[in-house]
């Protein structure tokens, strides 16, 4: 088989070991793609695709069944396959590469399948060496207890460990004894991160050679355990693990560089810069078949060093090999002449390939095809040897001795020639690695630089939404401060609505009690003076008897005489009323002065109350006392004066021995007509309230409707304020009755004596009643005489309107 062939490149995810979290950082997202998150940035995650990708879950037997097992198909094919398992320390590539007796890895199964597709033709050798510190030890030789071997290139251009060993396998055992003692060799040491971790590269080899006819075909294995890049933070290493991991970290960085040139199709590739690379050379970029298994450990520890690994398995799956079939002749070569000796063709090797030779043992890791160089499996043989150095010796046994001067000059030449080559082409080769490594250089900066920028940007996103946050925060503790500044401003608002209502009903209490205690008052002097007045007559008609019966005097004289004693008495008693009445009226005078118009009002209201009283006793004199009190508030009152005066009649009547009918007190009729101001549930707050019709009209007025709803309102607010809620200021009487309707009674004058007369009633609202109002109908100022002036919640019987209100309920009342 020919042609190229890209490096196949897979994936696996071991599983977390007992001392590990578990971790959702790398997710399994198909068999060939994966998905992991940023480290710096959890909420981004970056996506790789590969031939495979193995989870936790996956088997040996998986990975073996999938992706290697076919590629040993190519090595009867006389082809190199070189498998190599990359990834940090512990994630598993030893496990993977080589596994447990219980759990075999890629190396026993490969040796199993060799042996059980091999003939007896078939000649399978082995060679195991680690790299340890960038120096190449013999693992079949007591590994880094024996000499470093020299790297060399031959002549050909191949890579070659000189005097590596190499062992001819016969069967499985053979394979696992040799292996087993040699895995023993192997530099391991115990870090933080794995008790056995692999502190070198190990490198088993396996050839296998078949004739065919007058070619053999010589197919290899690499099987190429590297040791795991390494953090020293993480690993705890000490001064000698440091050393160790500086190594492999060197070469893998190495390892980076030859991929990344590669991948660039840069004109030099850096295989020289470490003994691993100059080993791989020919599977990378080479002729052999190549899998890179890349080995991955969960947790987020790992997370960048997954990073790595995976762009470095990115680059490397672009990486396309030449394939080169390592064929041998076995025809005898013929005999030398120096005519047949041609300087070998350093073009006509393939680019890269390992070969070993040493002094025993003379074989490769991989050999170019149809090359006389070609190593054999056998011991050499003298008739068909292969080695450029056993060619020189024969052709400078043959040649004479001046020509062999001139051919050792030419010798000479030539490897000055070659010298100044080479050294033209290493300088050639430094430029070109200072060129790539500079521009290596300002892509990592720049890379870096974008990281700060991307860096600075997450700083401030996430400083804006610490922003948006305290604002939000800010604006809802505002926001909750308003509300309870408005709760408060209720609360005060409330309180003052109860502050005022407290100091209104305080006033009006004082005001009655005020009032209560002067009427209570002037009824007791009024009482005291009338029993004074009663006393001294008693006492005078005492001694005018007394002095009768003692004088002796004609009947006519004794007559006169008592007559004008009786005349006398009398003018004195009425002049000593007129005394008292004078000084009471002088004093309500005084008071008069220094009294509001209303308080007026009230007085006369409550004088004319306890007049009705006696009035209604007949008893004419006190009943004349307390008109004549109320007369000195309301002095122009024609009507009061008109009492006034029956109740003097009455008194004259009542002396002359006549019996007096009492006085009607409604100027108007049998029945008076209640005002507003008396309608029960209203008090005095109506009496300002003038239902007049300007056009002389009567009216009918639900004052029963007025008083419910009123009083509905007024236990409603009662209740919000005993739950400690804002009530209303009561509204005023003219705002409540404003939409009630009342009858209208028009009244037309037909001309006839009875006067006006009700005709037809049309409905009208207090609202638009008042609006037309005229003068005030009960004013008690107003000098109306056809209207008595109204004072209290009584009428003016006397008796309370809340009990005759009961017996009207619902019924409209003539105004
Ligand atoms: N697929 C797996 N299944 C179970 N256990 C595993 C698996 N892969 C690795 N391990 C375990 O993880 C630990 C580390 O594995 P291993 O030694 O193979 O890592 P490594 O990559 O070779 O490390 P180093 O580079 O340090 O040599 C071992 O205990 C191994 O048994």
């Amino acid at each position: 088989m020919s042609g190229s062939l890209k490096i196949k490149t897979i994936v696996r995810l071991r599983p977390s070991i007992k001392t590990e979290q578990p971790d959702n950082g790398i997710v399994i997202d198909s068999p060939t793609s994966l998905s992991v998150v940023n480290p710096r940035n959890p909420v981004e995650s970056f996506r790789f695709k590969y031939q495979s990708v193995y989870g936790p879950g996956a088997s040996q037997e998986d990975i073996w069944d999938k992706d290697v097992q076919e590629l040993l198909d190519h090595v009867w094919e006389g082809l190199t396959v070189t498998v190599f398992a990359y990834g940090v320390t512990s994630s598993g590539k030893t496990h993977t590469i080589q596994g447990t007796k219980a759990d075999p890895g890629i190396i026993p199964r490969v040796v199993d399948f060799l042996f059980q597709n091999c003939t007896t033709k078939d000649r399978i050798t082995m060679s195991y060496m680690e790299i340890y510190r960038d120096e190449v030890y013999d693992l079949l030789n007591g590994g880094a207890s024996s000499p470093k071997l020299p790297v060399r290139e031959d002549r050909d251009g191949k890579v070659v460990v000189q005097n590596l060993t190499e062992m001819h396998l016969s069967c499985v055992d053979d394979f696992n004894a040799i292996f087993s003692t040699a895995a023993k060799c192997r530099s391991v040491g115990a870090t933080n991160l794995n008790h056995a971790s692999s502190r070198s590269h190990a490198i088993l080899c396996l050839n296998i050679a078949r004739a065919m006819g007058e070619t053999t075909l010589i197919g290899s294995i690499n099987l190429v355990d590297l040791a795991g890049s390494e953090n020293n933070k993480l690993t705890g290493n000490d001064p000698a693990r440091m050393l160790e991991s500086s190594a492999i970290n060197k070469s893998l960085a190495v390892l980076g560089q030859v991929v990344f040139a590669l991948n660039q199709g840069a004109s030099r590739i850096p295989y020289r810069d470490s003994k691993l690379t100059r080993i791989l050379q020919d599977a990378l970029g080479g002729g052999s078949v190549g899998l890179l298994i890349c080995n991955l450990a969960p947790g987020s520890k790992f997370r960048t060093d997954t990073l790595n690994t995976l762009n470095f398995a990115s680059r490397t799956r672009e990486i396309e090999n030449k394939l080169t079939v390592n064929e041998k002749d076995n025809r005898p070569q013929p005999k030398a002449h120096f005519a047949a000796v041609q300087p070998s063709k350093p073009t006509a090797a393939p680019r890269a390939s390992v070969a070993v030779s040493g002094p025993t043992t003379s074989t490769g890791l991989a050999v170019p095809s149809g090359s006389s160089s070609r190593p054999s499996l056998a011991p050499p043989r003298p008739s068909s040897s292969t080695s450029t150095t056993s060619r020189t010796t024969s052709r400078s046994s043959i040649l004479p001795r001046s020509g062999r001067n001139s051919a050792l000059d030419d010798a000479e030449v030539r490897a000055r020639e070659r010298e100044e080559i080479e050294r033209r082409v290493r300088a050639e080769a430094e430029k070109d690695r200072q060129r790539l490594e500079a521009q290596f250089a300002e892509k990592e900066r720049e890379l870096a630089e974008r990281e700060r920028l991307r860096q600075k940007e997450i700083a401030m996103e996430k400083e804006r939404e610490a922003a948006k946050e305290r604002e939000k925060r800010l604006e809802a503790e505002l926001e909750a401060q308003r509300d309870l500044n408005r709760q408060r401003e209720q609360e005060m608002e409330e309180e003052r609505a109860r502050i005022r209502q407290k100091e209104t009903e305080e006033i009006l209490t004082r005001a009655r009690e005020d009032m209560e205690a002067r009427i209570s008052r002037a009824v007791e002097e009024e009482v005291k003076r009338r029993m004074d007045d009663l006393q001294a007559q008693r006492e005078a008609e005492a001694a005018a008897v007394a002095a009768a019966s003692a004088a002796v005097t004609p009947s006519d004289s004794s007559f006169g005489s008592s007559s004008a004693h009786d005349m006398d008495s009398e003018v004195k008693k009425r002049l000593d009323a007129l005394e008292a009445q004078y000084a009471l009226q002088r004093a309500d005078a005084k008071e008069l002065d220094n009294m509001s118009s209303k308080a007026r009002r009230d007085m006369a209201g409550a004088f004319l109350n306890v007049a009705r009283q006696y009035h209604d006793k007949q008893d004419w004199q006190t009943a004349l006392v307390f008109y004549r009190r109320c007369q000195s508030f309301v002095p122009d009152n024609a009507k009061l004066r008109a009492r006034i005066q029956e109740v003097e009649i009455a008194i004259e009547k009542e002396k002359q021995g006549v019996t007096f009918s009492p006085v009607k007190q409604s100027g108007k009729g049998s029945k008076r007509q209640p005002s507003p101001a008396l309608v029960p549930g209203f008090g005095k707050e109506a009496q300002n309230m003038d239902l007049d019709d300007p056009a002389g009209n009567d009216f009918e007025f639900d004052f029963q409707q007025l008083r419910q709803t009123r009083q509905g309102k007024a236990t409603k607010n009662q209740k919000k304020r005993s739950r400690g809620e804002a009530a209303p200021a009561p509204p005023t009487i003219e705002e409540e009755s404003s939409d009630i309707e009342v009858d209208v009674i028009l009244k037309e004058d037909d001309g006839d004596e009875d006067g006006a007369k009700p005709v037809k009633k049309k409905k009208r609202t207090i609202g638009s009643w008042l609006k037309g109002k005229a003068k005030a109908k009960y004013d008690l100022g107003s000098g109306d005489e056809n209207e008595p002036p109204v004072m209290s919640d009584e009428d003016e019987d006397g008796k309370a309107r809340s009990g005759k209100s009961k017996g009207r309920k619902g019924k409209k009342v003539k105004a």
